[in-house]
């Protein structure tokens, strides 16, 4: 097996397929974090202090582990929606009442983006506009009994049903789903890994 890149710290099915569609060679890490927002948090503070949390956590757990040292990418995605966190809903309910919510009008996605190295660690985020068509209740009913929407940020996966829902998106398809490629890229260039450079 060819010499791996990086690790991934994270459990996200999405991460793992949009890395891989890069081309980079990476090992998922699993490292577990308190994702509860502090009192009074920003969307923005929020997102980004959990980018750095599941880097840190990651790099602490390669160290542990006697993995060989590699730098550790993570990444968080919240939908934000007049500056309140819809973070993933808590059962079916919570899921519903979200949808309610983003029916007809625009929200903000916010992925952040976090690379642990020997130096240290560098964050960025992510800002995407998404549009959804207003809702029906039976559509709302029946997209939350597919049970997509439970283990997602706003009750959604752009990558499946709910792009039907989706009139407009102003930003990084790909961060909305959960890593941002472009901005990866340029995150793992700053730091010698030039996957664009590779392909010029
Ligand atoms: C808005 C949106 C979110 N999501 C997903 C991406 C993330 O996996 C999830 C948001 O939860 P996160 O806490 O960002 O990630 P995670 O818990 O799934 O994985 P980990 O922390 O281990 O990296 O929502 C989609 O798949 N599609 C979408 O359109």
């Amino acid at each position: 097996m060819p010499n791996i890149q990086l690790y991934l710290a994270s459990g996200s099915p999405r991460r793992k397929e949009l890395l891989a569609q890069i081309g980079v060679l990476f090992e998922r890490i699993s490292a577990p974090i308190d994702e509860t927002p502090l009192i009074n948090e920003s969307a923005k503070d929020y997102v980004l202090r959990l980018a750095e949390l599941k880097a840190e956590a990651g790099w602490q757990v390669m160290l542990e582990q006697g993995l060989a040292p590699l730098p550790v990418l993570a990444a968080d995605t919240t939908v934000v929606l007049d500056g309140q966190i819809l973070g993933k809903p808590i059962d079916v309910m919570d899921a519903t009442a979200m949808l309610e919510q983003l029916s007809g009008r625009s929200h903000e996605v916010f992925t952040s983006l976090g690379l642990r190295t020997a130096t240290g660690i560098e964050v960025l985020l992510s800002v995407s506009t998404v549009t959804f068509m207003a809702l029906s209740p039976a559509q709302i009913a029946a997209y939350v009994t597919s049970g997509e929407p439970m283990d997602k940020a706003g009750s959604y996966g752009i990558q499946g049903t709910a792009g039907l829902f989706i009139s407009n998106l102003q930003g990084s398809y790909s961060g909305v789903m959960g890593l941002p490629l472009h901005d990866t890229a340029t995150l793992l260039a700053r730091h010698g890994l030039g996957l664009l450079a590779a392909l010029s």
